[in-house]
């Protein structure tokens, strides 16, 4: 199979890391604009790098991993070389319709993965319409980096933010509750906040229990849990996570804008 993968960031990395296991990537060929992400990534994974597209031979897809705001100079350097390939792209917040539109593109199918694809417990959602026949070939693919599943391109856009995003989102709050004692040094604390994030995602996945249940479990009748969890949900908490959810919606919806624009 020949691949051609355009940006080497740390999303990209993640993947091909996850692939490496499974994937024969010989024939993968990787571009970055500055050269070095893609030389870096290239040699740490065994893939071929390219410093100019207009010498590559036609790849079977193209993975696009630049950032959404990256999507118009993407396609000057692209220029109609690819226009009959097939694009499939991990940018957020912009429409299949709109990055077929800036890049040119007749196929494209979207792709929302997650970082832990690299140790294959990634969570990747997929949509397409231009190229709904390959969808399930891809979600197979994906399917060896955890969970994938096709969904509509607006639960992909909306679930953006719970999955894509929600990695961020546990170690944010981790490092805020590690912060939150005295004892141990803070990288003690860190080690054993970490592990504690392992256990509470692996009894997650394990148990049959909703999470309310599970929550219950650890808070006894008046005891020290129950004490943090009440003062939280008397300060708002549940409204707290909701807002900040609206601001990245809001986000969504400038940087689709932003691309409309282009
Ligand atoms: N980070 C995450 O957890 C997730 C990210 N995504 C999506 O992945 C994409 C990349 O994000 P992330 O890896 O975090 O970002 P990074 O900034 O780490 O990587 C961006 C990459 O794009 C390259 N690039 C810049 N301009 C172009 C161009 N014109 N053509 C080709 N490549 C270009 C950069 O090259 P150079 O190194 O030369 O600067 C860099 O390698 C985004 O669209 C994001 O929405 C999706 C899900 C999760
Ligand atoms: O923050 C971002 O825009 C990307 C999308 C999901 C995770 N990172």
């Amino acid at each position: 199979m020949r691949v051609l993968v355009l940006g080497a960031g740390k999303m990209v990395e993640a993947i091909l890391t996850g692939f490496k296991a499974s994937e024969d990537l010989s024939n993968w060929m990787i571009f970055s604009p500055s050269g070095i992400s893609a030389k870096n990534l290239g040699a740490k994974i065994g893939a071929r790098v390219v410093a100019d597209l207009q010498n590559v031979e036609t790849p079977d897809w193209i993975l696009v991993g630049c950032k959404p705001q990256q999507l118009p100079d993407l396609k000057n350097l692209l220029g109609d070389k690819f226009k009959d390939s097939l694009f499939v792209s991990i940018l957020a917040a912009v429409t299949e319709e709109e990055q077929r539109r800036v890049l040119n593109a007749k196929y494209l199918i979207r792709v929302m993965p997650n970082l832990p694809v690299e140790h294959k417990e990634g969570v990747s959602l997929l949509a397409s319409e231009s190229a709904k026949a390959r969808l399930g070939s891809f979600e197979a693919l994906f399917t060896k980096l955890g969970t994938a599943l096709i969904v509509s391109e607006t639960e992909l856009d909306e679930l953006t933010l719970l999955t894509g995003s929600g990695p961020a989102f546990f170690y944010e709050f981790a490092k805020n509750l590690s912060h939150s004692f005295e004892s141990m040094s803070e990288e003690q604390r860190e080690k054993l906040i970490r592990q504690v994030l392992l256990g509470a995602a692996k009894s997650g996945k394990m148990s049959k229990k909703s999470l309310s249940e599970m929550t219950d479990a650890v808070t006894s009748k008046a005891g020290v849990t129950i004490a943090v969890l009440e003062n939280w949900r008397s300060n708002g908490f549940a409204e707290f996570v909701k807002k900040g959810i609206e601001a990245g919606k809001k986000r969504t919806e400038e940087i689709k804008a932003l691309l409309r624009q282009s």
